[in-house]
């Protein structure tokens, strides 16, 4: 297999050289025991992107001992937070300026318009360098005073050792910042397991990692299958920390495999059936566009993705009708047209999964108010679907589908609104429009969600801190919280004065 490929880019003469082997030690190499490849595919047309190598289980054990030293000898305490923040700052510096062809490639394995992740998930992830780069000298620990006469004691903030980053493919280069800046910064390494999807950027932003600098070991990058490559990282005995987005039924096992190794540190960010409130006195048209937003934005495929809509019901066939409007609105198609608002889903299996849940929606009885129909032309394109007047019961309801699918239902008081919406075994994310400040309070604080959104959403920050309740997830990402994900507090105790009278 050639270790580079040429990408052809779409309306251009151009094309993108994507290495194909294991980035490890900072260098591209072929898998240590394996012939084993994966096939990348374009969702927008079906085609075979290129082939990757595929990481074995040696190649992971390569990677974290390539991992390990680093973390001895050239990073982990053996680097200045001043120094970790210069590298970091290079590597958004590198990836702003690439930004264009980031964008493409994004855009040819994961669907999502070239505008899109160029504007913000690029634009987002460069900032988030950028915070934890700013974040790298300033964690510090504290002296407890315990006798001044005599004793004291000190906490050292130390970075958790050698980590594991398993990323999904929904937003592939924004994941692996969330999960690579804050570990960076306090002076982890990283091996980085992409989505088996989508692993194209990960492979491009590796070559950055070399450019800016970071010794070798520091980031290795070892696409595989999940259930090779983000099982044999899971259970590694010398990996102490799995940070991991993706479905609630992959987190349990990586839990599983946690506990079962070495009781490595889990962080987990999963899945969501986000609840999305309108009360009689929101602004319509805004909620309207703040709720076609919750559900269309990266074709609903977002964890944090409005997909249970809740509206009172004196304003439902109107709220409704506005909403269905907006939705058509939205373009969906092809990545390289600059109209394009969303692309296809991911995938033929996201495909195939997303309209088993349609069917099912149908099936049971919800009403279609738009979309709910296949296109006959090539690529993973669903159109936006609305179904109403949902019952709690459904599929549709239940469940997270990650397409652009949303179910709508209606309520009458506010209690009965606040029980639908905590009606899951999520708690991820949600939303609520009204203009009515005392409500606005009651219902975030009834709301069981680790993000609430009031008169917005989707909007996330990345000096907010981001995370799940019940089974959407454990930990926090973005914002100062996420450094902890990555710290083990040591605790000095210094006795210098006291005597110890002996025996007791
Ligand atoms: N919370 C989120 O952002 C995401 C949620 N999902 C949900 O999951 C559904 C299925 O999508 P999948 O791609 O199958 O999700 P997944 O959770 O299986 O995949 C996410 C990552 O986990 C890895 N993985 C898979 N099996 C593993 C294992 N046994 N041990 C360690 N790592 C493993 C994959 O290789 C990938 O890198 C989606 O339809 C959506 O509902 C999927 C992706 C992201
Ligand atoms: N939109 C938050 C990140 C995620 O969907 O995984």
């Amino acid at each position: 297999m050639a270790n580079v490929v040429q990408i052809a880019v779409p309306k251009s003469n151009s094309s993108i050289a994507v290495p194909t082997g294991l980035f490890i030690d900072n260098e591209f190499v072929p898998s240590v025991d394996s012939k084993e490849t994966i096939k990348v595919f374009n969702p927008a047309t079906e085609s075979v992107l290129c082939e990757i190598t595929a990481a074995s289980e040696k190649d992971i054990d390569v990677a974290v001992a390539s991992s390990r030293k680093a973390f001895r000898t050239t990073w982990g305490k053996n680097v200045t937070g001043v120094e970790r923040s210069r590298l970091i700052n290079k590597l958004a510096d590198l990836i702003e300026r690439d930004a264009q062809t980031l964008a493409e490639l994004e855009s040819l394995n994961n669907g999502k318009p070239v505008k899109v992740a160029r504007d913000f998930d690029i634009g987002d992830s460069v900032g988030c360098l950028r915070y934890y780069a700013g974040w790298a000298d300033k964690i510090t620990g504290e002296s407890i005073e315990i006798d001044r006469k005599t004793k004291v004691a000190i906490t050292h903030p130390e970075p958790i050792g050698v980590c594991g980053q398993i990323i999904p493919w929904n937003y592939p280069i924004q994941m692996w910042a969330w999960k690579v800046a804050p570990a960076l910064a306090v002076g982890c390494t990283i091996v980085m397991k992409p989505s088996e999807i989508t692993p194209l950027t990960a492979l491009k932003l590796s070559e950055l990692v070399k450019e800016a600098g970071f010794p070798p070991g520091v980031l290795n990058t070892v696409p595989s299958l999940g259930s090779v490559g983000g099982a044999a990282l899971s259970l590694h005995k010398d990996v102490d920390k799995v940070a991991f987005t993706g479905s609630t039924i992959t987190g349990r096992k990586i839990m599983e495999a946690a506990a079962k190794s070495n009781l490595k540190k889990v962080s987990l960010e999963l899945g969501g059936k986000s609840p999305h409130i309108v009360f009689e006195s929101a602004d319509i048209d805004q909620a309207a566009n703040w709720a076609a937003l919750g559900i269309l934005y990266n074709t609903g495929q977002d964890c944090t993705a409005g997909s249970r809509l809740y509206v009172q019901d004196t304003i439902y066939d109107k709220f409704l009708a506005v909403l269905a409007g907006k939705a058509k609105e939205l373009i969906i198609g092809d990545g390289f047209d600059e109209k394009s608002g969303g692309g296809p889903v991911v995938s033929k299996g996201q495909y195939d999964r997303v309209w088993n849940y349609i069917e099912a929606g149908k099936k049971a009885g919800a009403r279609v108010v738009c979309g709910g129909e296949k296109r006959s032309t090539p690529g993973y394109y669903v159109d936006a679907t609305i179904f109403a007047d949902i019952t709690a019961d459904m599929k549709i309801v239940q469940e997270e589908i990650f397409g652009p699918v949303l179910s709508v239902g209606k309520f009458h008081t506010e209690d009965e609104a606040i029980a639908l919406a905590n009606d899951t075994t999520y708690g991820l994310a949600a939303g609520l429009h009204s203009t009515d400040a005392a409500q606005c309070h009651r219902v975030s604080e009834a709301l069981e969600a680790g993000t609430i959104w009031i008169n917005q959403y989707n909007l996330l920050y990345n000096n907010v801190p981001f995370g799940g309740k019940k089974q959407s997830g454990i930990g926090r990402e973005l914002g100062r919280n996420a450094l902890d994900e990555y710290i083990s507090v040591k605790a000095v105790h210094w006795n210098y004065g006291e005597k110890l009278d002996w025996p007791l």
